[in-house]
This record gives C-alpha cells, sequence and structure tokens, in this order.
C-alpha cells in the first residue's frame, strides 16, 4: 500500500495533530506528488520545520478559513485525497457556540461539498472518543470497541459539534462526485492525544510548577482511558489513507467509524501527566482535591455562577461536570477494528512515546517557568 503519485491536501496542517501528519506524509518512502497544507493560521516554528524538508514532494501552504467557500474550492482543485483535522477544540465552554458550530460543523460540510465539486475520492475525518463519551452518568467502558452499545447523549457543545461533523462526513460517503466518480469517507475517533507540542500538557505543567513541582490531580486514580502517542493517531491517518487506495480494502472502511488507540498503559489522565515527567522529579497529589461528588456539585454551583451572571459578565468556570465526568470515568477503547481493516499497528513503542514526550516536556520546563514568572510580576 502506498501513497505515491497522490495529491492531499490536510486541513488543520499548522496544528498539533496536523503538523506531524503532515511529517509523516513528506517521509513515505514512495513520495507523494503534492502536500497542500490548510490552515487559518501557521506559527513561525512550523513554517520552518517544513521549510526544512528536501523531497520529491511539492509542499503547498494555503492559509484561510475553513468556512471560506471559495479558498475551499481553491484548496480541493485537483486532489484525491483530504485529511481534515482543522478544528476548534474547546473542553470549557470557552468559545461561543456559535464560532464552534461554524468551523466544525459547516466548515466540515463546506469541505464535504467541495469534495464532491472537486472530485475528490477520498475523505479521512479526525473524530474524537468524545463523540462516543463518558455520557453524564459516567457510565465505564473497559477495552470497548465500535460494537460496543453506549448510551451517549452529550450535550457538551465541543462533544456535539464533532458528533455532527462526524455523521455528516460517514453520510456524505457513496455521494456521486462532479465525474461520476464517488466519495469515500471514513472517521478516526482519537483517544486524547499526548506527545511534543501538545498544548495540554503544557497547561498541566505550568499547573504544577505553581504547585511546588507537583500535579494536580483532577482525575482520581481509577478513571483508567488509554490516550494515543501523536505519532500514532498520525500513522493511523497514513494508514487509512492508504488503504482507500486500494479497492478490495476500500470496502471496508468506507463510511465507517474507527477507534484509534496504541499501546499506552491504561491509567487517568492525571497519571499520564506524572509517568511522563517522573524522571524530572515531579510529584503528584494523591487525592482529588474534594471527593468526587462534592467535585461535581461544586461544578453545578459554579455553572449557576456563571448562568446567574450572563446577563452581566462573561464568566467561565475553571472546571464543569462535563470536565469532571470526562476526567473521571473509565473509558478505554481498542484499535482491533483499524488493525483489521486498515493495517493500523502503532508505530511507535510506549517507551518511544513517553521518552520523545517527556524530553519535550522537560526542554519547556525553563521557559514555562520563565513564563509564569514575567505573568505573575
Ligand atoms: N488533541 C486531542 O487530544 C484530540 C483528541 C481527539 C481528537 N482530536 C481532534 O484532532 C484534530 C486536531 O486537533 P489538535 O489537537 O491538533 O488541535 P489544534 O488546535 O492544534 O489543531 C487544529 C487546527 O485547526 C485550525 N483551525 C481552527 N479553526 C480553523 C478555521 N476556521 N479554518 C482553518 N483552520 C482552522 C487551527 O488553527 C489549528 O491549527 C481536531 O479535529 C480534534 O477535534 C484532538
Amino acid at each position: 500500500m502506498s501513497l505515491a503519485g497522490v495529491s492531499c491536501l490536510v486541513t488543520g496542517a499548522g496544528g498539533f495533530l496536523g503538523q506531524r501528519i503532515v511529517r509523516l506524509l513528506l517521509e513515505e518512502e514512495e513520495a507523494l506528488a503534492e502536500i497542500r497544507l490548510l490552515d487559518k493560521a501557521f506559527s513561525n516554528e512550523a513554517l520552518e520545520r517544513f521549510g526544512k524538508f528536501q523531497g520529491k514532494t511539492e509542499v503547498k501552504i494555503l492559509e484561510g478559513d475553513i468556512r471560506d467557500v471559495m479558498f475551499l474550492h481553491r484548496a480541493c482543485q485537483g486532489v484525491s485525497l483530504v485529511i481534515h483535522t482543522a478544528s476548534i477544540i474547546d473542553t470549557l465552554g470557552l468559545i461561543e457556540k456559535q464560532l464552534l458550530w461554524e468551523v466544525n460543523v459547516t466548515g466540515t460540510r463546506l469541505l464535504l461539498e467541495a469534495c464532491v465539486r472537486c472530485n475528490v475520492q477520498h475523505f479521512i475525518y479526525t473524530s474524537t472518543i468524545e463523540v462516543t463519551g463518558p455520557n453524564s452518568r459516567g457510565d465505564p467502558i473497559f477495552n470497548g470497541d465500535e460494537d460496543t452499545a453506549y448510551e451517549s447523549e452529550s450535550k457538551f457543545p465541543y462533544a456535539q459539534s464533532k458528533r455532527l461533523a462526524e455523521d455528516s462526513v460517514l453520510k456524505a460517503d457513496g455521494q456521486v462526485l462532479k465525474d461520476g466518480g464517488t466519495l469515500m469517507t471514513c472517521a478516526l475517533r482519537s483517544m486524547y492525544i499526548f506527545g511534543e507540542g501538545c498544548p495540554f500538557l503544557l497547561g498541566h505543567l505550568d499547573k504544577c510548577l505553581l504547585n511546588k513541582n507537583v500535579y494536580l490531580r483532577f482525575s482520581r486514580k481509577e478513571a483508567l482511558v488509554n490516550p494515543v502517542y501523536v505519532g500514532n493517531i498520525a500513522w493511523a491517518h497514513v494508514q487509512a489513507a492508504k488503504a482507500l487506495q486500494v479497492p478490495q480494502k476500500a470496502k471496508h472502511i468506507r463510511g465507517q467509524f474507527y477507534y484509534v488507540s496504541d499501546d499506552t498503559p491504561h491509567m487517568s489522565y492525571a497519571d499520564l501527566n506524572y509517568e511522563l515527567t517522573k524522571d524530572l522529579g515531579f510529584g503528584i497529589e494523591p487525592q482529588l482535591p474534594m471527593p468526587l461528588t462534592m467535585l461535581y456539585y461544586f461544578s453545578l454551583l459554579l455553572e449557576l455562577v456563571s448562568f446567574l451572571l450572563r446577563p452581566f459578565v462573561r464568566y467561565i468556570p475553571s472546571t464543569n461536570r462535563h470536565l469532571v465526568t470526562l476526567l473521571n470515568t473509565p473509558f478505554t477503547f481498542s484499535y482491533r477494528k483499524a488493525q483489521k481493516d486498515f493495517g493500523y499497528t502503532p508505530r511507535y513503542t510506549w517507551e518511544e512515546a513517553s521518552q520523545c514526550t517527556g524530553q519535550w516536556i522537560a526542554s519547556m520546563v525553563p521557559q514555562r517557568r520563565q513564563y509564569l514568572k514575567i505573568k505573575a510580576a
């Protein structure tokens, strides 16, 4: 299976995951013809990294908005594969719902329409485990798979927006392209992603440094999850893309969603922070700041305060019931189906993943200390 000669568009290419997907695509032995990198903004570091690449694949930077129909039309013209990672991630409810919808839901639909107009045959959507749950009751799942029945009714805007976008992607499978061809789509439901460049890890690191080098325990030890290393979820996109090129394989994949995890040991989100930086001598609080039920009602209280203040001031609490449940519910998934249907196996072991991530965090500590010092002054 190969992507030799393929022209591919990656949206969200300047983001944490997008950059890693691009890197893997550029490293492919059998070179792609062209990769178009779409994002609303690229950092200088990202541009520098892409600029260093000296290979056969042509790289084009497309800076613009996923909501811009004309821009999408130009971006899709002449490509046969779209990997759609661009999205707004919002676990706290910081972003206005309308903007979240416009980017995550409408943006995805506009992109699908552009694909049909421009005869793009293959479309891979980066979805999230949050479209499955956990639900508000906090029902656990251990080693779930695509057939695991689960009552999920998340009303949290980010999860809802990703669910609607995923539905649109999977429903678009089979649509007739302008030239009479067929659009084939699939969605990869990623676990929480860790790795070099992960903004969430930096947020937790800052709090740890402010707490005298002790990580906050925001999830109980028993709340086992299985986060995925960025190199592995990126690899899953590449593997899915390759399999879609092969008609015999594509027929199993199209219209399907897949859970993508790797061999990261199952542990809580809080314990992952600790595990990744054990060598730095950081600690972790032994217990939640208050019993889980109390934490839940405390979050409810903060949400009520936020609601009451809404006519006067926009106050977004630092926690909410959705987040407390998300962080404290055992929720693990197997990648068996992705392995069976498109040959996904993790490219990096847990040892490699944790070592690279740990080294990156260690390299960020001096900078973050400096930043926190300036912020406090
Ligand atoms: N980070 C995680 O733990 C995680 C877990 C599961 C799924 N995902 C999914 O993976 C994808 C990538 O996430 P990430 O962690 O790389 O996030 P990220 O924020 O680093 O990347 C998203 C990119 O999308 C771009 N973008 C946002 N709005 C845009 C717009 N209007 N037009 C064009 N580009 C726009 C951003 O500039 C950003 O570069 C997302 O779809 C997310 O839902 C992430």
